[in-house]
């Protein structure tokens, strides 16, 4: 009496959602055909404009250097590590972690599975642990590199929920978190790859709900790096812009010496992203 019935409903709502997720697929795809950014990455061999946003981040603070370790949250399909990984050679080590699975960039570590669980984390710290696990092998010339003398971890003891002193070890150089609520793949199962990972949706169009899903993505790099981050070392993330970001500045600024808000020219004007930059932990 009200409308189709329950299944006829499903099925025609499910073809008239496909419809504007499809009409939006070919907008974006036109978009990506005209800008400057994505011809460029192309011409680069880089595999996303993506790219564009850490290297003028890393032009304006400088904060890569040769030898470092380098942790990418939401590294797919790679262009960040690939940024990453030129910039900290020689024997830098980066290691990527993304919920998709995808071709990790030359010279780069991956671990595919949620940054949000703690058994990913877990992981993730006891990959770190060993300070030459994913760098590149060198020949041995008798004496230890400096990069290697460099990547001693600091240590810092942290009282646990349960009363007991741990020892954490900070061995990482940079936190890099890209990190966005992935939407849900709906069309192109059968033409993506490891190499050309499905790109999800990175917002929902629903703007609070974007904002408030990249402050729990924000806050969760940013409590992995106090824990990891050794004294002096850097933290980017993006964000999308709202009423919390502010106490997410105050956060930062409680942990690094330096905190910068910046929106870099390669970012789509019309969006709300922007990008924190932390720079020098403090000990
Ligand atoms: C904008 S893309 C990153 C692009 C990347 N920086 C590059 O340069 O190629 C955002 C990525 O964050 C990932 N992501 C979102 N939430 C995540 C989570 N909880 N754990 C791991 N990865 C996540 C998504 O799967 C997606 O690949």
């Amino acid at each position: 009496m009200f409308g189709l019935p329950f299944r006829s409903c499903r099925a025609n709502c499910a073809s008239a959602l496909g419809q504007v997720r499809h009409a939006s697929s070919k907008r974006w795809q036109a978009r990506q055909q005209k800008d400057q950014f994505t011809k460029e990455a192309a011409v680069q061999g880089l595999k996303s404009r993506a790219a564009f946003k850490l290297l003028q981040i890393d032009e304006k603070y400088r904060i890569f250097k040769g030898g470092q370790t380098v942790v990418d949250l939401g590294y797919a399909p790679g262009s960040w590590s690939q940024v990453a990984a030129n910039r900290t050679q020689p024997h830098g080590r980066v290691l990527g972690v993304d919920l998709i699975p995808a071709q990790p960039p030359k010279g780069v570590s991956t671990i595919q599975g949620n940054f949000l669980s703690p058994e990913i984390q877990t992981y993730i710290r006891d990959f770190l642990r060993s300070p030459e696990r994913g760098r590149p092998r060198q020949p041995d010339l008798g004496e230890p590199s400096p990069s290697i003398l460099e990547s001693n971890p600091d240590e810092s003891a942290v009282e646990g929920k349960d009363g007991q002193v741990k020892i954490l070890e900070r061995t990482v150089d940079v936190v890099l978190s890209d990190m966005s609520a992935p939407w849900h793949q709906t069309s192109g199962f059968w033409k993506r790859s490891l190499s050309a990972p499905y790109r999800m949706m990175n917002t929902s169009g629903i703007v609070f709900k974007d904002h408030a899903g990249s402050m729990d993505l924000c806050n969760a790099a940013l409590r992995f790096s106090t824990d990891v981050l050794k004294t002096g070392g850097h933290f980017v993330c993006k964000f999308y812009q709202g009423s919390e970001d502010k106490e997410l500045e105050m956060q930062l600024k409680a942990l690094f010496k330096k905190v910068h808000r910046l929106k870099p020219e390669s970012s789509r004007s019309e969006s709300k992203e922007a990008f924190f930059v932390g720079l020098q932990r403090k000990p």
